[in-house]
């Protein structure tokens, strides 16, 4: 779909005839969704969706992966039915999140977040009235004092750190057995995304980064939908003691170039014990500490910068 647009600069006015590109007619179209009730109602004619229920979408299961089909507008049916009816059933995203593909699992992960959201935020904090969803779902609104309240995400800080040659992996008790990943936390309110990072290597490995490099970010619908921001990270030359906390952390070491390549070679990781050990492996290719992983891999030098 083509737009054209009008510019007026200051005394002259003209009009030029721009033919928008298809990014920005969807971003457009899709910003109009959001303020205009009555387009989106009509939109919603026409529009696919994803259903869920108890926060967990209908897939389909085919093979070794999840299907997430789409629907348009449905009678009201009850869950068995509804089911039987769109051949699949309800699954927990955690479980099925690895066996999407990167479209549906992106999708299915901001519309559960955003459902998420709607239920936690059914009333005003202020009066205590309930409060009113718009027709896309992009606010809820309190009838009594007009405060508005948009959906909100936690930003979420995760860092490879490198001492140049090797890097610094952990695990939490409550990951799946064998698996490490890098330094993640809770950015608290105040901080800059450094502030962060630097707080959270401190706090968790008892170390001081001297250098961090921003790599990317991912929104993660666990447990609650976060912006996990990604970086890269070196320590003080000479200052690679590791003093864990345990608080948070149940092991945390320095892994060399090659046993971390080694890992991330394994497309199916063994979770299985291996004589009284589970072997040592990453997270998953859509999780962004595995980009970060892989980074480093492919490029050890990242996160060394220049002073
Ligand atoms: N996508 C990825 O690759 C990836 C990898 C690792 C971790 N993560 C995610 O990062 C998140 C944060 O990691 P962490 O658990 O080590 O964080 P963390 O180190 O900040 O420790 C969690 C603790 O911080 C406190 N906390 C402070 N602010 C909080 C908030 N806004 N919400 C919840 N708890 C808060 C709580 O006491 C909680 O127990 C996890 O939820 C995890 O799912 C994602
Ligand atoms: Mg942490």
């Amino acid at each position: 779909m083509s737009l054209y647009c009008g510019i007026t600069r200051r005394r002259k006015s003209f009009w030029c005839c721009r033919l928008l590109s298809t990014y920005v007619t969807k971003t457009r179209y899709l910003s109009e969704l959001k303020e205009d009730d009555d387009a989106c109602k009509k939109a919603q004619q026409t529009g696919a969706f994803y259903l869920f229920h108890n926060l967990a979408p209908l897939l389909q299961k085919s093979e070794h992966q999840y299907l997430a089909p789409q629907h348009s507008l449905l009678a009201s049916l009850q869950k068995p039915e509804m089911e039987t009816e769109l051949k699949g059933s309800f699954i927990g995203l955690r479980k099925a999140l690895f066996q999407l593909n990167v479209k549906d699992a992106s999708l299915l992960s901001t519309a559960q977040a955003l459902l998420r959201w709607h239920d936690a935020h059914q009333f005003c904090s202020r009066s205590g009235q309930p409060t009113k969803k718009n027709v896309a779902g992009s606010k809820r609104v309190c009838p009594s004092n007009k405060i508005i309240y948009y959906p909100q995400m936690t930003p979420v800080v995760i860092t490879l750190v490198s001492d140049g040659t090797r890097c610094l992996l952990a695990r939490q008790s409550s990951f799946p057995k064998g698996m490490y990943s890098a330094l993640a936390g809770f950015c608290d309110i105040g901080e800059s995304l450094e502030e962060a990072v630097r707080r959270e290597v401190a706090e968790e490995v008892g170390l001081e980064v001297e250098r961090l490099q921003y790599s990317a970010s991912q929104h993660w619908p666990f447990p609650n939908g976060a912006l996990m921001i990604a970086c890269h990270a070196t320590v003080k030359p000479g200052q690679t003691e590791i003093q864990m906390n345990l608080r948070e952390l149940e092991a945390a070491a320095w892994f060399s170039h090659d046993e971390v390549a080694t890992a991330l070679r394994k497309d199916n990781p063994s979770y299985q014990q291996q004589n009284g050990a589970f072997p040592f492996w990453l997270p998953p290719k859509l999780a962004i500490a595995h980009q970060l992983i892989k980074e480093w891999v492919e490029k050890p030098t990242c996160s060394i910068l220049p002073a």
